[in-house]
Formats: C-alpha cells, sequence, structure tokens
C-alpha cells in the first residue's frame, strides 16, 4: 500500500462568548467561534486533511451541518471518526501539521496542551503532531479578527 497525503482548510466566523475551542482545548477569548458544532476550526482543518488523505470527502459528508444530530457536538467525535475510518482502510497517522490563522488569541501558550490533546484523540504520540500559528499581519478577515481559519495537512501510513 502507497503512503497517502492530505490537506484541510476550514474557517469559522467569531460571535460573542467568552472562549473558542481550537485543537482540543478551550482558550478563554473575548470572542466565541460560530458553527454548528462546537466550532473547533482547527480540529475540523485535521479531519478533513485525514479523509482527505483517504479520498473519503470532508466532514459534511459524514457529519451533516443539516443533522441536528451533530448541533454543538464535540468535535473530538468527527476527528477520531476519521481516525477509525483509516485504520479500517489499514492505514495510521505517521505526521500532521495544524496552522491557526488568526490575531488573537495567541495560540502559543496553548499548543503544546492542542499537540497533547490531538495526540490523545487521535491514539499516536505526540511528536507525530504539529501545532503552531501565524497572524494574518492585520489584513483580511482573520486580521479584522473576524473569525478564525486553519490549515492542516497528514500523512497516512500503511499500518
Ligand atoms: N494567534 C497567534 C498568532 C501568532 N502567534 C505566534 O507569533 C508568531 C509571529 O506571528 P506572525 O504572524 O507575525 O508571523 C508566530 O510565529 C507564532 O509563534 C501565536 O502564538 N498566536
Ligand atoms: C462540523 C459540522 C457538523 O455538522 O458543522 P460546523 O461546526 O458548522 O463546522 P464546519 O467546519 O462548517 O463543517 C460542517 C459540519 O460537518
Amino acid at each position: 500500500m502507497d503512503m497517502r497525503l492530505g490537506n484541510g482548510y476550514d474557517v469559522h466566523a467569531f460571535t460573542g462568548g467568552d472562549h473558542v475551542w481550537l485543537c482540543g482545548v478551550k482558550v478563554p477569548h473575548d470572542k466565541a467561534l460560530l458553527g454548528h458544532s462546537d466550532a473547533d476550526v482547527g480540529m475540523h482543518a485535521l479531519t478533513d486533511a485525514i479523509y482527505g488523505a483517504l479520498a473519503e470527502g470532508d466532514i459534511g459528508r459524514h457529519f451533516p451541518p443539516s443533522d441536528p444530530q451533530w448541533k454543538g457536538a464535540d468535535s473530538r467525535i468527527f476527528l477520531a471518526h476519521a481516525v477509525e475510518l483509516a485504520a479500517a482502510r489499514g492505514y495510521r497517522l505517521a505526521n500532521c501539521d495544524v496552522t491557526l490563522v488568526c490575531e488573537r488569541p495567541k495560540v502559543g501558550p496553548h499548543a503544546e496542551a492542542m499537540r497533547a490533546a490531538l495526540a490523545t484523540i487521535m491514539g499516536v504520540e505526540v511528536h507525530r503532531v504539529s501545532v503552531k500559528a501565524t497572524t494574518s499581519e492585520r489584513l483580511g478577515f482573520t486580521g479584522r479578527e473576524e473569525g478564525i481559519a486553519a490549515q492542516a495537512t497528514a500523512l497516512l501510513v500503511p499500518a
């Protein structure tokens, strides 16, 4: 079997609130992210990267936003499903890399907790998981702090 590479991208808009969920970590903030689920934009991008590597569509195909079952859902369900699907196809995660794009909140102080949370959900060692962040130099919707974007890459190898 070949190794398989996937990428994922997601955006969620800010709304009123006092925390955001990012890569499985509850980060205090002066806004929240809007979504059908808990709006964990980083976890959604990573989930899509794994589905992409498997050519298994995207998160909305497996967990339709029209389905009330997923209202307010914990995004760990989605990531765990993608990893289970990979295992069922005979693959395991070699490594993954997530980039969060936002001016605020600052991700650096939470990055190690995020790596640990994602590794636990996926059942892999922490060294296989990277989480990093960039601002967009105050440009565009992320620069205006209207929302957060996330991009992820995942490499699957035969189990
Ligand atoms: N939300 C963010 C954004 C950035 N960082 C850290 O700051 C560094 C500099 O950001 P630039 O956009 O100016 O390149 C970046 O490399 C991250 O280490 C962050 O922690 N949280
Ligand atoms: C995750 C799902 C679940 O219903 O809803 P949202 O939280 O809106 O997130 P999105 O990234 O738009 O992906 C679509 C859905 O699958």
